[in-house]
Order: structure tokens, then sequence, then C-alpha cells
């Protein structure tokens, strides 16, 4: 019997494809998840296991092309699927463009003459040209773009909202058609590993291989697994180490930070490959030292979501990132919980640092005074020269460790390391009332954003439902298009005291159990109801029931403390000693 992997590039896609497996009885179908170089190797580790056929999605897809020689089966875009997609993004008030290979865009184009949908459709040639055409839309005054994986990963690294184009159940059986013709073609075609690849996939060094084209045409294991979620290509640093080393047909050294550490790339030409390694510099020594990666967290990748929301108030907060991240002075920024505070400044560290510097948090809720001290010594402000800092919930710090970190401040002012911080909204009560140091305040916001709740900017609520649909459309399917008008009311009458995060997890909870293509009333009043019922304040006599698993009683805990606290994550997450998304994490 043909032995098949089906290997899908975002979650959505595995569930439909488990559905279909029940119903195939003549091909042993075996679903991996794996985008991009995570899906190539996987299906290199297959190809030893005597797969017969891979199947997978778009830019995935061809890159398991160049790296087996089993035959790969492409599940092509059908024009179900485009047309899916676009009933999803009509509800958009944003100008939209759908970018991709001829075989999306063509049927795409007709599609959206046909309903007189004003959407843009740009076909491409090359994954190459994904970048430049989505900075040119966006010169354009583009914000939504739709396409394919790689597409979608550009999209939200320009800062744009990216819309992915799910395949559905007939695109798959279709892919299921072909690759029983290609088993019968190829049969049972299996190659040789050659020695050579063993040898380099046992190498402690992550090794890479570009071809003239500056195209990758070989990783080993340990690039795959240290580098599978970037792109490396799309790298405009390695890209340029590339396309130097080919130029000058001499070796290049750079030094970059990626993964939480820094990388020594070293490149050189063989014949006419680039072969680039990749060796670890300067291992983290500060993260073992201090041990608690709670309080402090060290990031390689931060989160690419474009701001949204059309208000005044929102479009002065977006001008204000924008200025900032032109200077290198700290900025301040206050508001209440939950509500974009770290969104802001992920966003000006990577208009600042393009994630080439580190990118530090000190949960200052949770942080020790000697943690702060070991930290933040001599050795840290050298390796971390040009890094930003972010002190998030920095009003929680305790008056003598406030003191602490104005003198370290001091000391080091001379130094290029720079400061984010975020807080509520009292802090000018808290310096009134001596709780609050004033010449750490100076220091800490030179510049000052304040983001206003979001029951002060109802009408943002619209464009954040849909942000989030969308986003959560790959992860969890492609069921859930849009959501009716009365039941965006309902969202937009509540008060939303944890601001767009509570929002993002309501609109979670309804794609999950949405019954239908749209969010309905009746599904938003439940879950509002739901939510006013633990506003209310908790009753304490209320056992905890033991009967559970651990993390069923752990999670009980969680709510009874949540609910104690007046639903105030931060408090809540303080007095439970961990950090904010831990105690997300936990109530998932
Ligand atoms: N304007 C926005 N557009 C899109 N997503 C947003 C926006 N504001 C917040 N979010 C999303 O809402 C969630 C909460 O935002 P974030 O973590 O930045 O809040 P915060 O103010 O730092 O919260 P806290 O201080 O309570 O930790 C994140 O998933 C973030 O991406």
């Amino acid at each position: 019997m043909m032995k098949a992997l089906v290997i899908v590039p975002y979650e959505g896609l595995l569930e439909l494809m488990k559905e279909i497996q029940q119903e195939v009885e003549d091909i042993q179908l075996h679903i991996e998840l794996g985008n991009l170089y995570e899906g190539v190797a996987i299906a290199k580790d297959a190809e030893q296991h005597g797969y017969h056929v891979i199947i997978s999605r778009g830019g995935t897809a061809s890159m398991i092309q160049e790296a087996v020689s089993i035959p790969v089966i492409d599940i092509q875009v059908s024009g179900y699927d485009v047309l899916r997609i676009l009933t999803l993004v009509k509800g958009f008030s944003r100008k939209a463009a759908i970018v991709g290979f001829s075989n999306i865009t063509q049927g795409a184009a007709t599609i959206c003459e046909l309903l007189d949908l004003d959407i843009k459709t740009l076909t491409i040639t090359k994954d190459s040209e994904v970048t430049e055409t989505l900075a040119n839309l966006k010169n354009l005054g583009y914000e939504v773009i739709i396409g394919d994986v790689v597409t979608v990963q550009s999209a939200k690294q320009l800062g744009l909202t990216g819309v992915l184009i799910t395949s559905g159940k007939e695109a798959i059986l279709d892919a299921l058609e072909e690759a029983r013709r290609s088993y019968h073609l190829f049969s049972r075609l299996q190659q040789d590993v050659s020695i050579f690849q063993a040898i380099l996939d046992g190498n402690e060094q992550a090794i890479a291989v570009f071809n003239k084209e500056e195209a990758l045409v070989y990783a080993n294991e340990r690039f795959n697994q240290e580098f599978q979620w970037m792109k490396i290509e799309s790298s405009p640093d390695l890209k340029k180490i590339i396309h130097e080393t080919a130029l000058t047909r001499e070796k290049q050294t750079i030094t970059l930070h990626m993964n939480h550490v820094f990388w020594k790339i070293t490149t050189c030409l063989k014949e006419d490959s680039i072969i680039m390694y990749f060796d670890k510099n300067l291992p983290d020594q500060v993260m073992a030292q201090n041990g608690d990666a709670n309080a402090i967290e060290f990031h390689t990748s931060v989160s690419f979501t474009p701001f949204s929301g059309k208000t005044e108030q929102i479009q002065k907060v977006l001008k204000q990132i924008d200025q900032y991240s032109k200077s290198e002075a700290s900025v301040w920024i206050s508001g209440e919980e939950g509500i974009g505070k770290e969104l802001a400044v992920h966003t000006i560290y990577l208009n600042r640092k393009k994630m080439k510097e580190a990118f530090i948090t000190l949960h200052c809720d949770i942080v020790s005074e000697e943690q702060l001290k070991n930290l933040l010594n001599e050795a840290f402000f050298e390796r971390y020269a040009n890094g930003v800092v972010y002190l998030k919930n920095i009003d929680q710090l305790s008056p003598s460790m406030q003191k602490e970190l104005s003198q370290i401040l001091t000391q080091n002012e001379a130094k290029k390391l720079q400061w984010l911080a975020s807080s509520e909204d009292n802090i000018e009560e808290k310096m009134k009332g001596g709780l609050f140091d004033r010449v750490l305040y100076a220091a800490l916001a030179e510049l000052k954003i304040q983001i206003p709740p979001l029951r002060e900017r109802r009408s943002d609520i619209e464009d954040l439902v849909h942000v989030f649909i969308s986003e959560f459309h790959p992860k969890y399917g492609n069921k859930v298009v849009g959501i009716r008008q009365d039941a965006l009311e309902e969202l937009k009458n509540y008060d939303w005291p944890g601001n767009v995060q509570q929002l993002k997890q309501v609109i979670e909870q309804l794609f999950l159990e949405a019954s239908s293509y749209y969010i309905e009333k009746n599904e938003v009043e439940a879950v509002l109801k739901q939510l006013k019922q633990q506003e209310k304040p908790a009753d304490p006599l209320t056992p905890i029931d033991l009967s559970g698993t651990l993390e069923e009683i752990e999670k009980q805990v969680i709510v009874k403390v949540l609910e104690e606290e007046g639903m105030n994550q931060s408090k809540a997450a303080k007095r439970l000693g961990i950090n904010r998304s831990t105690l997300w994490r936990k109530l998932k």
C-alpha cells in the first residue's frame, strides 16, 4: 500500500487532514505539522523511513521538493479556497491586496471582478519578489495582504496584516488523486543517503549551502533545529553576506543575534556554492547565573503584530511610536492592563533595531533585588551594549529597588543601552505620594506614550475583531470567516476591563465555539454573561475541588486568585510569583 506523509504548514490544515485520513482507505496517510524548514526537516526524515510520496502545500512543498528525491505533491490553491478568504477579508475596512503566484492570483482576480470586490491582485514569479512587492504596496497605503504562508510572514515583518489562504477539502482530495498517480509512476523510488550528509548532520555547527542564485540548497540537521522559525534567505544581513561572498569570492565573518544568542557566521565559496557555518558565540552566562527565566527573558523574536486601530487616539499613539523609533531616548508607556503596551515596546524595538540586537524583558513585578543587581552588572552593559531592555510593570518595583536601578542608570549613563518601560496610568499619583522615585522616572521617561483604555475608543473594536479572526483562522482551521453585525455591537457595548488582551481571548473562545461561518449574537451574549459573572467578587468560602488532575487544580487556584484580585492579571500574577504570559498560558 502507498505510504504518504502529509506535511501541513499551519495548524488549521491538520484537523481537516485528520478528518480526511478517516475516509481514505487505499493510502497509509501520516500527518505532520511543519512549515518551511521545519517541514523540510520532517520530509528528509520521512525519506529515510520508506515513505513513497510527500504531500505538502505552497512554499513548504517547493522547499521539500528541493530537499528530497521522492515525489512531492503540492496541495493546489482552489477557487473555493480563494472565495472563502475573500469573504473573510470583505469585513476589513482597510485597503487589501492579494499577492502570490499566478495559480492564486488569476482565479482571485476573476472572483474579485465577479463579486465587485475592491481588492488588488498582484502576481509574482519568484518568492524573492515578495518583500519588495509588499514594501511597494505598503507605500501605496495597503494594510491587509492575503497570500500564502511566505507572503503572510513577510507581510507581518513589514508591519502589515497578513491573511493566510487556507486550503479546503476539495483541494486536498485533488492532491491525493495526484499522489496516487505519482506513486504508480515512481513506485518505491528511494535514494541512498550520502555518507557526507550524515557527517554534516552530526556536526555541532549549523551549516547551510546556498547556490549561485543565492537560494538555500542544503542545510544540516543542526541548522534546521536552530533556524526552523525563520526564513534565512529573507534576512537582509544574511543575504548581504552571501552576496558579498559571491562577489568578492573571499571568506566573510559577521556576528548576529538570533535565537537567544549571538552567532558567529563564517561564509566561504566552494565551486559555485556559498557555504555558511554558524557557531554559537558568547554563551548566555547571565541567564545561567540568574536561572529564573520567569523574571528575566532574553528574546530573539518579538511579536510582529501590527498595531491596529483607526481612532484618533490610536493614530496619535502610532505617530508617537513612529517618531520615537527614530530616537534613542528612553520611552515610558503607560496604560491599563492588556492595552498594548508590550506591543508598542516590540514595535519600537523592531523599528529601532530590526532584531539585530538583544531584546531583554525584566518583569519588574517579580524580579528580586538580587537578580536585578546580578543582571545589571558591568559585563551586561558591555555585552548588550546596543541592546534594548524592557522594564515591564516598572511601577511594581519596590522603593529600594527603584533606588538601586536609579543608581545603576546614573553610573551607566554614558552607555548606549536603550530603556523602554511600562506602567499603569497612575504613576504621577504614585510620585506625589512618594511611592515612585522621581529621578528614576525622569531617566526612563524622556519620551512618553499613553495608550487609552479600549472602552474610550470603542470604534477600534471592529478592526481588532477582524484582525484577531484572521489571526486565529490559520491556527484553528478555516471555518469562521466573520462576525454578525449585531454580535459586533454586543462586543462594542462591553467595557473590557482587561482591554485588548481580553477581547482577543474572547474572540479566540468564540472562534473555537462557533457553530457556523459567522460568530453569532447569542454566542457573544453567552461569553459576555460569563465575563460579567466573573467580575463579581469571589466567594471566599467556595472550596477548591481536589478531585481533578494537578493541571486542573492549578487552574482553579489561578482563577480563584484572579477573582480575589478583581480579575487584575498583574496583581494575580504577582501574588502567584509568575509573569503574566505564564499566567495566560496556564489558563488556556
Ligand atoms: N492595537 C492593537 N492591535 C493589535 N493587537 C493588539 C493591539 N493592542 C493590543 N494587542 C494585542 O493584545 C494583547 C495584549 O497586548 P500587550 O501584551 O501589548 O498588552 P500590555 O498593555 O503590555 O499588557 P500588560 O501590561 O497587562 O502585560 C497582545 O496579544 C497584543 O498583540
